[in-house]
């Protein structure tokens, strides 16, 4: 309960007790998504500290978690794009990392990790045949929404472990958008999506202690709001997330973010990615927006 004061018409201040106000009413978008069933999934090399080549993976179980992500978008009221996964390329599930798209601009992905390489093309060619005029692959070594995130106004850019500081100003070229380039620090939150999520225009979720101490104040600076997440939700990969600017599609782990994102007036969704997890990926990484 909150008190406010007024002055009365005589002597006598007015004081009321007003209740503390109801959080926000958020509205969802429909958003239009591209996925990757992980139909050839497996762990069998290491290129980031989630994957250990000689634990067991379950390709069926990957992709039934999988399927009930893309059925949960489903429901939400969204559309999902499927491209055809390719043998060899186990990753391929990640489309995420495989190009940005902003008001129908593509830029594509050129991966760090050799083993990764051969999906920037796979993905290149469903831009050309599905409509998309203009697709520019960059020089840069850039692994798209794994290290870009949009927010509606500025495009935050991670580097560190994966996209090439570099590949930030030419994607400000490319998308014709305002890039803020963000250092991480942490080797298990090598991408930026991972450390930090867009849960509504100007509002953010991140884990401060993946980001080196000038980034973690610009953080500061651009969102004074922002949801806070723990060490703990952020070593579940919870900061993978997905908001339609209501629902929030994060891994069943992630407790505490679901909470406080509740009480800042979204609805958490929870799906599990324990399987998808062996390979360091979550929800958003399975999930490459496409603003047409
Ligand atoms: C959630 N993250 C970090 C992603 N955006 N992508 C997951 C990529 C996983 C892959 N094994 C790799 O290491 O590239």
């Amino acid at each position: 309960m909150t008190s406010v004061s007024f002055a009365g018409p005589g002597d006598e201040p007015i004081v009321l007790d007003v209740a503390t106000p109801a959080a926000q009413v958020r509205v969802p978008t429909t958003r239009r998504y591209l996925m990757c069933p992980p139909a050839y999934f497996t762990v069998e090399y290491s290129i980031n500290p989630w994957m250990d080549p000689t634990q067991p993976i379950s390709t069926s179980l990957a992709m039934e978690q999988w399927t009930a992500l893309k059925e949960t978008y489903e429901r939400l009221g969204h559309q999902v794009e499927v491209i055809e996964p390719q043998p060899g390329l186990p990753d391929m599930v990640f489309s995420a990392n495989s190009g940005t798209v902003i008001d129908g601009q593509v830029l594509g992905s050129r991966f760090r990790a050799p083993q990764r390489a051969a999906e920037a093309d796979h993905f290149r060619r469903w831009f050309l045949t599905n409509g998309y005029r203009s697709v520019v692959m960059p020089e840069r070594t850039n692994e798209a929404e794994g290290d870009f995130t949009w927010t509606g106004k500025y495009l935050l850019a991670g580097t560190g472990f994966r996209t090439d500081p570099l590949a930030h100003s030419e994607a400000q070229e490319v998308l014709g958008v305002p890039v803020i380039s963000l250092q991480l620090t942490d080797p298990r939150y090598y991408h930026l999506d991972v450390a930090l999520f867009v849960l509504a225009d100007d509002l953010v979720a991140y884990y401060p202690d993946a980001f080196s101490p000038g980034s973690q104040k610009v953080l500061r600076r651009l969102f004074p709001d922002a949801v806070i997440a723990t060490g703990t939700d952020a070593a579940c990969l919870g900061l993978n997330a997905v908001s339609d600017g209501r629902h929030v599609v994060l891994p069943v782990e992630a407790t505490d973010l679901a909470d406080q994102v509740a009480r800042r007036g979204f609805d958490p969704v929870f799906v599990d990615i324990s399987e998808l997890r062996k390979s360091g990926g979550g929800p958003k990484c399975c999930t490459m927006e496409l603003r047409d």
